[in-house]
């Protein structure tokens, strides 16, 4: 079975406070892009034999031994996994591994598993990417609500810099809390391809580490791309293009300092599912 596992972006993300168990509480707007890692999963008689970087560590290796574990070891799995999504960008690609992972699981080895419980324990954003749409989300990411959002064409760009999440959020002071996203004002926009009204709390204790990640919005803006914003933790930045022209132009030109794609991000045929 061949599944693609998309990327993400955050349509604005808010960080509305630190709570006591040190997470931070967001409001987000998650969307997928076109942008995905291809998996193979196939049963075997027994064993977790998995092909991909990272070994054991892979989150798609533990979501598999996660599922297999719940599921009473019903039989075995081969994994094989190609990367295309960048890691530490913000695009969530280990996260959307293993919420395919354990979609692919569950059809070969049907059993009474919650999955949403076990995406929670492997990360944040591992829930949203079970959804396979967009979504609006509260709590640390687990507290979804599936939103209809058009498919916009777009561009993402990689400065080549790998930001791991926990030093992002470890450098969130009180100034960069924010109120809730204006959802409907952000949505109105996004389908009249006007400047949407968000925002991304994580820039500020991003930009403070790297400051070289000021730069890449004016980069970004000088090509025509519109709603500039860093996903997630960073360092990946999309923006929205007039249409794919425009989209693959802007990414072209964006190969200059980093790697950069052309694709679509909301919509019916950017969310996951078998190839
Ligand atoms: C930046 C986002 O990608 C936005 O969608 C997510 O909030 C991060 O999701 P993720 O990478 O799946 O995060 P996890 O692997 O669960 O958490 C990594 C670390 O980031 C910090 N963390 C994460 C999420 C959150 N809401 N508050 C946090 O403070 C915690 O220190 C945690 O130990
Ligand atoms: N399948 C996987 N793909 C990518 N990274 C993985 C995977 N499994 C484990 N990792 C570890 O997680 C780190 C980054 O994870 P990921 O690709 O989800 O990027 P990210 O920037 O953290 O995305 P986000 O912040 O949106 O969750 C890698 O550096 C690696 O150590």
């Amino acid at each position: 079975m061949e599944r693609l596992a998309p990327a993400k972006v955050n349509l604005g993300l808010s960080v509305r406070f630190r709570r006591e168990d040190g997470y931070h509480e967001l409001h987000t707007l998650f969307a997928p892009f076109s942008l995905a890692d291809r998996l193979v999963v196939e049963p075997v008689s027994a064993g977790l034999h998995f092909q991909g970087p990272y070994g054991r560590e892979n989150l798609a290796y533990r979501a598999a031994s996660l599922y297999l574990e719940a599921a009473g070891q019903p039989g075995g799995v081969r994994i094989l996994l190609e990367k295309r999504i960048p890691e530490g960008a913000g695009l969530g690609g280990g996260s959307s591994d293993a919420a395919q992972v354990l979609l692919a699981l569950q059809a070969l080895y049907p059993a009474e598993v919650d999955l949403f419980a076990l995406a929670r324990t492997l990360g944040a954003d591992v829930p949203f990417f079970l959804l396979g749409r967009g979504a609006e989300a509260r709590g640390v990411g687990e507290r979804l609500k599936p939103l209809a959002l058009p498919p916009v064409p777009a561009v993402v760009f990689f400065p080549g810099l790998r930001v791991p999440t926990p030093l992002v959020y470890r450098a969130v002071r009180p100034e960069d809390f924010g109120p809730d996203l204006p959802v409907e004002a952000i949505l109105e926009a996004l389908a009249r391809g006007e400047e949407p009204p968000y925002w991304n709390s994580l820039e500020g204790p991003a930009f403070r580490l790297f400051p070289e990640l000021r730069e890449v919005r004016g980069r970004m803006r000088a090509l025509g791309l519109r709603g500039v914003l860093m996903s997630g933790s960073g360092s990946a930045f999309f923006g929205l293009a007039e249409g794919p022209d425009h989209a693959k132009r802007a990414a072209e030109a964006l190969r200059a300092w980093g790697r950069a794609w052309a694709g679509t991000l909301g919509g019916g045929d950017a969310g996951s599912g078998p190839a």
